[in-house]
């Protein structure tokens, strides 16, 4: 996994000296052990099994931003399926592009950046009639890191702290929880 990793390190690199930061600003205790995380993810092809007379597929990805710093999202070159909402509220289509990955932004990057880099809503839906197979590579914060706004990013941005610092496990841990866990077995 060492590529994905050096990968994401060198485009955080980018990103800090980007926001006017030292280029090592998402290294040491903010990001010199990352979490990460890769994830194979199969989404059935369309079936006419739900019983609706258009073919729809129920089975995707709900609407989620990603937790850490950065996903690399490898999906297949012929099935357009992602969708990212646009800051009108539009959702659009994410096509592949061959030779090339998405780039998520992460919740983590947010809080950092003050806002300057938002971690975006982005959805699945398969209507091909194809079995579509991604894989994501989600690099994330050191697991115990007590993240909030970068003051270089805070300055840029008016003066003002928008996010609470977050210790990323734990906002990762909530998030699982949300996402994944039904209501009623976390009542129990
Ligand atoms: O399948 C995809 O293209 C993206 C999956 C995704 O958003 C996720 O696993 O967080
Ligand atoms: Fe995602």
């Amino acid at each position: 996994m060492q590529m994905w990793t050096d990968l994401s390190r060198k485009i955080m690199r980018g990103i800090a000296l980007a926001l006017g930061a030292a280029a090592d600003a998402f290294e040491g205790k903010r990001a010199g052990d990352p979490f990460w995380v890769l994830r194979i993810i199969g989404y059935p092809k369309v079936t006419h099994a739900n019983g609706h007379d258009m073919p729809k597929n129920d089975i995707g990805c709900g609407a989620h931003t990603d937790y850490g710093l950065l996903t690399l999202v490898n999906q297949d070159d012929d099935i357009t399926a992602l969708q990212v909402r646009n800051k009108s509220g539009e959702w659009i289509s994410a096509p592949p592009i061959p030779g090339t990955f998405v780039c998520n932004i992460g919740d983590m990057l947010k809080i950092l950046s003050n806002g300057l880099y938002g971690s975006t809503l982005h959805r699945v839906i398969n209507s091909s009639p194809k079995y579509r197979v991604c894989v994501a590579y989600f690099y994330e914060t050191n697991f115990d890191a007590a993240i909030e706004p970068l003051d270089i990013c805070v300055k840029r941005t008016g003066g003002t702290k928008k996010f609470e610092r977050a210790v990323y496990g734990e906002h990762l841990v909530s998030k699982v929880q949300t996402n994944f866990v039904k209501e009623d077995e976390l009542n129990s």
